[in-house]
């Protein structure tokens, strides 16, 4: 029971992160309650595809990694995709995480030439500074984020405290500008309900226990759904459509929607503690999945005997991220964009395809997710969907989450 509610715990953890911050941003053109319908809908496919994991687990070692299950469906072929798209996908991340860090970091330094050389020059501190607690070890991370954690659980309801009395119930009955932008928004709410990384793990730690498992993610990410329909409506509520969209069209950045929390507020203090609470959600999220792209690489190297030591590792894990900071001071959204749809792919695409053969090959095992075929089907096409969309807004079939 303990350990159940530890993993409901590390599942509502590992999902809150800064993608939430991108939501605001994401969903200025779309309105509050197209907004709700979003994220209801994106948290059912995602809790679908994390019960799928489940599923698979029921025939697999409780400490296989994914690459592994991908193998043993797809062969080496399976393995090699699901490793590459996952560290692309661990890559895109962290270099959000770095470009939405040093657009808020950027603010606090001297200016340094102009704007954009400032937020360079805070991208690379943002990277040593958080990076080095990485190649320390994850016992360093581990004491850094449980602080960094408790604070952040903290500013959230101070912040939650301070926009919701300001709520105009107008600003939430808003439509989208566009109905194609609800589309376009989607990899970045995707990723936003992401933790399916930690089910092996997680499945190790309930030593594979199916039911336990199970309770433990529909738990976990109900509780992330509720606070981000919460944050969604202290954000458009307080956030007037047409001011916000205003103000993101000058400066698309995490800063926008700072300035704009203390512009329409007209309260500097909101506006400091919406920036503390954001540096926290970045920073945690930050420490948590370079520690997974870290590892990952580690696994990589030693898979192909290369010699592998911390340093060279930090390099091979920060160098890629940052360097995508420094020329894409304002590509926090982007990235976030391109992350989203691999993880469309890992999460979606992947445990469809291989729970497919198990069905076939064993089709009496115990656990098995509702909807048969036609759910997997209908799942598969949405999941495809979401993999296209940030090519179809880069072709201009689709508005970018900005344009307004
Ligand atoms: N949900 C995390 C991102 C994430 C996705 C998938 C796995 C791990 C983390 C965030 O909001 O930042």
């Amino acid at each position: 029971m303990n350990k159940t509610l530890g993993s409901t715990l590390i599942v509502a953890g590992t999902t809150i992160g800064g993608g939430m911050l991108a939501m605001p941003l994401t969903s200025a053109g779309i309105g509050f309650g197209f907004t709700v319908f979003l994220l209801i809908a994106l948290w059912l496919l995602l809790s679908f595809a994390a019960l799928l994991f489940v599923e698979l687990y029921q025939n697999a070692e409780a400490d296989a990694g994914i690459g592994t299950l991908a193998e043993k469906y797809y062969g080496t072929f399976g393995r090699v995709l699901a490793t590459a798209v996952l560290l692309i996908f661990l890559y895109a991340l962290v270099a959000a995480y770095v470009a939405g860090g040093s657009s808020l970091l950027s603010v606090l330094l001297p200016t340094i030439q102009d704007k954009q050389t400032t937020s360079r020059v805070a991208g690379v501190l943002f990277t040593l500074f958080f990076g080095s607690f990485i190649v320390l070890g994850t016992s360093s991370v581990d004491k850094a984020n449980r602080i960094l954690f408790f604070t952040k659980f903290l500013f959230f309801i101070l912040v939650l405290f301070l926009l919701l009395p300001k709520v105009q119930v107008d600003n939430l009955f808003e439509m989208p500008i566009d109905n194609a932008l609800i589309i376009a928004a989607s990899p970045i709410f995707f990723t936003a309900f992401g933790f399916h990384g930690s089910i092996p793990s997680l499945n190790k730690y309930l030593d594979g226990n199916i039911g336990a498992l199970r309770i433990s993610i529909l738990a976990g990410s109900l509780i992330p759904l509720i606070a981000y329909i919460i944050w969604q409506l202290a954000t458009h509520g307080v956030l007037s459509q047409g001011a916000f969209l205003e103000i993101l069209k000058q400066d698309p950045t995490l800063n926008g929607l700072i300035t704009a929390t203390s512009a329409i507020t007209g309260s500097e203090y909101i506006g400091v503690a919406v920036r503390i609470f954001s540096a926290l959600a970045l920073i945690t999220s930050f420490l948590g999945v370079a520690l997974g792209l870290f590892e990952c690489l580690e696994d990589l190297l030693k898979r192909v005997h290369l010699p592998t030591n911390r340093i060279s590792l930090g390099i091979l894990t920060f160098l890629p991220p940052m360097l995508f900071a420094l020329f894409y001071p304002e590509g926090f959204i982007l990235a976030l964009g391109y992350a989203g749809q691999m993880f469309a792919f890992y999460a979606i695409v992947l445990p469809i395809a291989m729970v497919w053969k198990l069905r076939r090959q064993y089709p009496d095992l115990p656990y098995r997710v509702m909807g048969g075929k036609p759910m997997l089907v209908a799942v598969l096409i949405i999941g495809i969907g979401i993999v296209m969309v940030p090519f179809l807004v880069q072709a201009g079939y689709l508005p970018g989450v900005f344009s307004g």
